[in-house]
């Protein structure tokens, strides 16, 4: 039923099954010593087959069914440790644990080909309000935005991304920008960065209390022109301009490149081209830059090239990834980014959001989904996943529609 080929083909095949291994470790491993996700009440049915599945999954490896030439690449040194110590799961030769159903389960052994260098602490970067509501067929109400961004940030988020100072004729659903931030109760060591295209944009934001912005580029020149009517030197020419002025008034500048792997228009986007656009927001003093799959293009297998080329010119702690889910690989996305380094991952509550400017794309993944997968990893994020699941609840009640969080889905119907 699960069959897992190993071969020398490129790194999205090889990775793939064991990201799909990890999560479902991850899962398995949470529910057996009963960690606190609020997950206690998962039917032991599915906790089980989840076992079971897990169990045949280790095994295919391990008995190397690889249909080639697969070698360890830590000298047999087999051993795969979470680091965190509270969540360590060592497999060292054999593990046994008896919750799975009185029977006592064998691991054997794993080659080790991926990192598990996993950060103990993730930032996440909630975009919602902006990326999300940008979006929105019918304009939210300014008291609907701020009231989420009140409930994102008693979740524990510590970064929420309030909206955008754009030109209304271009993004009317953000025309509100001066009254959002000005309604959103200042919490200490809660950052609300907002999107400025321009140095207008930035005296806006800035006059209306805006401590954070962020300037938006692209990889792609057609995707620069239809997103920012200008070409990729003409928006840095922009944002050099903002920065500038950002720094005499002493605030930080996030910097965005978009189209990191894709354009709706031009298709494959080159890494060199995401490396450069990087660079150029890093040198002009943008203290962290997000790389956006603004289409949702991005695998694991595309990421890495891209990540790579990015990291060889801007320090890997400067950087963000922000993936959009259109074809269901974000999660896996973001895992493979962390194991490269990442430790700042952007999101959307619900899954709410797509740009205006990508036609098809939909909304970047679920900040839900995300947290449970952090947590998952051992890894912290100071985001309470119940609290965050009524800030999604809220939004989605107005806007009408289900989460687009499966996780949100999955334990709302276990309470319910
Ligand atoms: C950059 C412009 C303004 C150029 O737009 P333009 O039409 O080339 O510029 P313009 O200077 O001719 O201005 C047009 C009108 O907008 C006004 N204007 C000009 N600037 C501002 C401003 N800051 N605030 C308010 N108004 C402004 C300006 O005054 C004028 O008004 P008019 O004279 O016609 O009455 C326009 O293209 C624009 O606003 N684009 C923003 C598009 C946008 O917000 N896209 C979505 C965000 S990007 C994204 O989602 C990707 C990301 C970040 O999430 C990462 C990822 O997923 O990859």
């Amino acid at each position: 039923m699960f069959q897992i080929h190993f071969g020398n083909a490129d790194k999205e095949v090889r990775c793939v099954p064991a990201l799909l291994f990890t999560l479902l470790m991850s899962v398995y491993r949470m529910s057996s010593l009963e960690e606190p996700l609020g997950l206690g009440d998962l039917p032991k049915l599915s906790i089980n087959r989840l076992g079971r599945f897990c169990q045949s999954a280790c095994r295919s490896r391990a008995d190397g069914h690889n249909n080639g030439n697969y070698t360890p690449s830590n000298n047999g040194n087999n051993q795969t440790l979470f680091h965190s110590s509270s969540h360590s799961w060592h497999m060292q030769g054999n593990y046994t644990d008896s919750s799975y159903n009185g029977v006592n389960m064998e691991f054997r052994a794993l080659p080790q080909k991926i990192s598990w260098d996993l950060p103990r602490f993730v930032k996440v970067v909630e975009v919602g309000p902006r990326d999300g509501l940008q979006n929105e067929k019918n304009v939210v109400p300014t008291s609907v935005k701020i009231e989420l961004i009140h409930k994102l940030v008693a979740s524990g988020l510590s970064v929420v991304e309030a909206t955008s100072f754009v030109s209304p004729k271009w993004v009317p659903q953000l025309a509100d920008a001066k009254d959002v931030l000005e309604g959103i109760q200042q919490t200490p060591d809660v950052r609300f960065p907002v999107l400025t295209p321009n140095l207008r944009g930035f005296e806006a934001a800035i006059a209306a209390g805006a401590t954070e912005v962020a300037v938006f580029a692209s990889a792609s020149e057609s995707f620069s022109k239809s997103n920012l009517n200008c070409t990729i030197e003409a928006s840095l020419a922009r944002y050099r301009d903002v920065t500038s002025a950002a720094k005499k008034h002493g605030i930080r500048v996030r910097g965005y490149v978009s189209c990191v792997v894709g354009c709706p228009v031009e298709g494959t986007v080159h890494p060199s081209k995401v490396a450069y656009v990087a660079k150029e927001l890093y040198d002009m003093g943008c203290a962290e830059i997000s790389l956006g799959d603004t289409i949702g293009v991005a695998t694991p297998g595309r990421v890495v090239p891209m990540l790579e080329a990015v990291m060889s010119v801007v320090p890997v702690d400067k950087l963000a990834v922000h993936y959009h889910d259109t074809y269901g690989q974000a999660l896996a996305n973001i895992l493979v980014s962390l194991q490269m380094g990442i430790s700042v991952v952007d999101s959307s509550v619900s899954g709410l959001g797509g740009c205006p400017y990508a036609k098809g794309a939909t909304g970047n993944v679920a900040t839900e989904d995300v947290v449970y997968m952090l947590h998952g990893l051992g890894i912290e994020t100071n985001v309470d996943l119940g609290k965050l699941m009524v800030a999604g609840d809220y939004i989605c009640k107005h806007l009408d529609r289900p989460s687009g969080s499966k996780t949100a889905s999955a334990l709302s119907r276990l309470t319910t």
